[in-house]
């Protein structure tokens, strides 16, 4: 795949160099290079494709990074990374030491803000723009959103706000009416009857002599959105009452649009401007275009048939047995209900909303809501499973500790992408549940160590109803353990003996424990009878397994997926307020992710590194024995 054009431009400003009637060749290839790069790295799509043209034309037009352009989530940036001095390392994305896959301010320049969490762009382009206002400055603040980021509150107060000061900002507002699923909510339908309002209606009379110019996509969601829209067009009202000049819709492929409107928007004058651009998630790539969910995020894949490469499983993925464990808990219960953020397919949700479509709730982009309405639901005598991300649930955390566990409502907290993810990087490592929720009251915490135990852990759940409880569980593919006909309720607060020892106790949480297990084999060929046990519970901790580990063994170590603050910090605060450590000859170790692990390596690879495996369980043995320990064959 020859790319002359683009092989020229190092950074916009060789961009900015070009004649306009060359952008679109420009744009041809930087399509081009983002379909070959991630088809070798895997990642975000779809988003990507969807934005190529307005990439090209917001660098263009506008001077970065003197001009501050930011990307909301951050996952369709990968031709913003092209273009802006990253070409070379663009297949590098979402691997340990690469580029990262969202905008990251330390990778470049022309990332003015971090992201991956939706909807932030809005409040850091305001600050931006109001800092700017202060120090006299002139230079512009974009901030791109996605209409999925725009069903987010916090977009709301960003731009409640942003009317209120009459600051200059610019919000590009990416209408492909695609969240990851298909977007959900009033504002959809609402940013649906804007496309087939009077301007739109007017460019598609226009464009009815012009037949062949108007993609055929723009007038599928002209009609589709008259189907269910009121007929009525709006013009942006609801913009415009917040204080923004609203432009559009416009067509966001169409570069001899895009330009002179950013360019009137760029030279206008004062005051929060939107400009509704409507675009084609997967643009370019019939694979892509095809596909339900347009390719929003992709493994490696054949670039001529769009093939992907699909990992061998070895054991069923967390989610597909949360959900298959979901629905049998609400074959037999009819109060089960299950609510998800706009990611349906992430949590599995999509399962049971097969069965279940109307105990089924897709809140959008919106985990806060999704915390008190499940709440609400719960005082009404129903079971809410909220089926969250540990990150995207940090989002929520008021509501977790205010709306729920204040006031011990049972609301069941479904975990998954709890420790490290790998690929998705820091932002969407799950290593702070366990210190957030375990740190509140009536809140009951559980890990599960493997997939057998995550279908317990659902009947635990379904079954608990004394107040709210969450249980954890990783992303991807279990050990391969036998599976369970069916789940079982485990006994709040207990944790299990895996093996019988007698000097070295290892306490694990969650998935670590198949490296526990090899760490004894290790330290029993040393000499070393070592004892291993599940917790199974954060909190409530199991304070008599917990004191008999301590009373009967000279070593005690614990070993979890998170960070500083949890699981560990709960059984030192234990050991020493009951006196175990008081006797002097007990040696406790916790052995924890260190703060703010920040590569996206392969999970695996980044626990041995943090010395969370089997090897690195066995050094923190010998060390708190005081002895060397002759690692090279346990690292073998
Ligand atoms: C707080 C938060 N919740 C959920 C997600 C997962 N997520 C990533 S992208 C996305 C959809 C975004 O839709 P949109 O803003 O329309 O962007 P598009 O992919 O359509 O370009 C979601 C739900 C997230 N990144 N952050
Ligand atoms: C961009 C974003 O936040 C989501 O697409 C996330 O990357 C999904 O993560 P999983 O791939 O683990 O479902
Ligand atoms: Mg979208």
């Amino acid at each position: 795949m020859s790319t002359p054009l683009l092989d020229t431009i190092k950074t916009p400003d060789d961009l900015r160099q070009l004649p306009e009637n060359q952008l679109r060749q420009v744009a041809d290839e930087l399509r081009q290079e983002t379909i070959s790069a991630v088809s070798v790295t895997g990642g975000h799509l779809g988003a990507g494709l969807g934005v190529v043209e307005l990439t090209v034309a917001l660098h263009y037009v506008f001077n970065t990074p003197e001009d501050r352009l930011i990307w909301d989530v951050g996952h369709q940036a990968y031709p913003h990374k092209i273009l802006t001095g990253r070409r070379d390392r663009i297949r590098t994305l979402r691997q340990g030491g690469g580029l990262s896959g969202f905008t990251k301010r330390a990778e470049s320049e022309y990332d003015p803000f971090g992201a991956a969490h939706s909807s932030t762009s809005i409040s850091a382009g305001l600050g931006m723009a109001v800092a700017r206002d202060l120090e006299g400055k002139h230079n512009n603040v974009i901030a791109v959103i996605g209409d999925g980021a725009m069903s987010a509150g916090m977009a709301y107060e960003a731009m409640n706000n942003a009317g209120a000061m009459h600051s200059r900002l610019i919000v590009i507002l990416n209408d492909n009416d695609m969240s990851i699923a298909p977007p959900t909510g009033a504002m959809s339908s609402y940013l649906a009857r804007l496309v087939s309002g009077g301007t739109y209606r007017g460019l598609r009379e226009t464009a009815k002599q012009l037949a062949r110019k108007l993609p055929k996509f723009i007038y599928e969601k002209a009609q589709r959105a008259e189907e269910f829209a009121r007929g009525f067009w709006t013009g942006g009202t609801m913009f415009e009452e917040l204080g923004f000049y609203y432009v559009g819709p416009i067509d966001g492929h169409n570069l001899d649009h895009l330009l002179p409107i950013l360019k009137n928007v760029r030279d206008s004058g004062t005051g929060p401007i939107l400009v509704h651009v409507v675009t084609q998630k997967g643009k370019g790539y019939a694979p892509a275009e095809a596909s339900a969910d347009k390719y929003h995020g992709v493994v490696t894949f054949d670039v001529v048939t769009g093939a992907q490469t699909k990992a061998k499983a070895n054991a069923p993925a967390y989610t597909r047995v949360f959900g298959e464990s979901l629905i049998k808990e609400a074959q037999a219960d009819d109060k089960i209900v299950a609510i998800t953020a706009a990611m349906p397919t992430g949590t599995g949700i999509d399962m049971f909303s097969k069965e279940f479509p109307a105990r089924t709730f897709d809140v959008g982009i919106a985990e806060q809501h999704a915390v008190t309405f499940a709440a609400g639901m719960a005082t009404e005598g129903y079971k809410p499973f909220c089926a969250i991300y540990s990150t995207f649930l940090q989002r929520a955390y008021d509501q977790v500790v205010h709306d729920v566990a204040i006031q011990n409502l049972p609301v069941r907290f479904a975990l998954d992408r709890a420790g490290l993810v790998g690929a998705d990087g820091p932002t969407h490592a799950g290593s702070f549940d366990v210190a957030y929720l375990g740190c509140l009251p009536n809140m009951v915490v559980m890990a599960a160590a493997d997939e057998a135990e995550l279908v317990h852990m659902v009947a635990t759940a379904a079954a608990y109803d004394d107040g709210p409880i969450a249980f954890r569980y990783p992303r991807g593919e279990g050990v391969g353990v036998d599976m369970p006909e069916k789940g079982v309720p485990l006994p709040i607060g207990k944790g299990r003996i895996v093996r019988e020892g007698s000097r070295i106790a290892i306490l694990s949480l969650g998935t670590r424990l198949s490296e526990a297990l090899k760490a004894a084999e290790e330290l029993e060929a040393r000499g070393l009878s070592t004892t291993v046990a599940d917790a199974r519970f954060a909190k409530p901790l199991d304070e008599e397994l917990i004191l008999r580990l301590a009373r009967d063994h000279e070593v005690l170590i614990t070993v979890e997926e998170g960070s500083v603050g949890g699981f560990g910090s709960f059984v030192l605060q234990l050991l020493s307020d009951k006196g175990a450590l008081d006797r002097g000859t007990l040696k406790v170790r916790s052995m924890i992710l260190p703060d703010l692990y920040l590569d996206q390596d392969k999970p695996e690879r980044m626990y041995a590194q943090a010395g969370l495996d089997a090897a690195g369980i066995v050094t923190k043995v010998f060390e708190a024995l005081g002895q060397e320990a002759a690692t090279k064959k346990a690292r073998a």
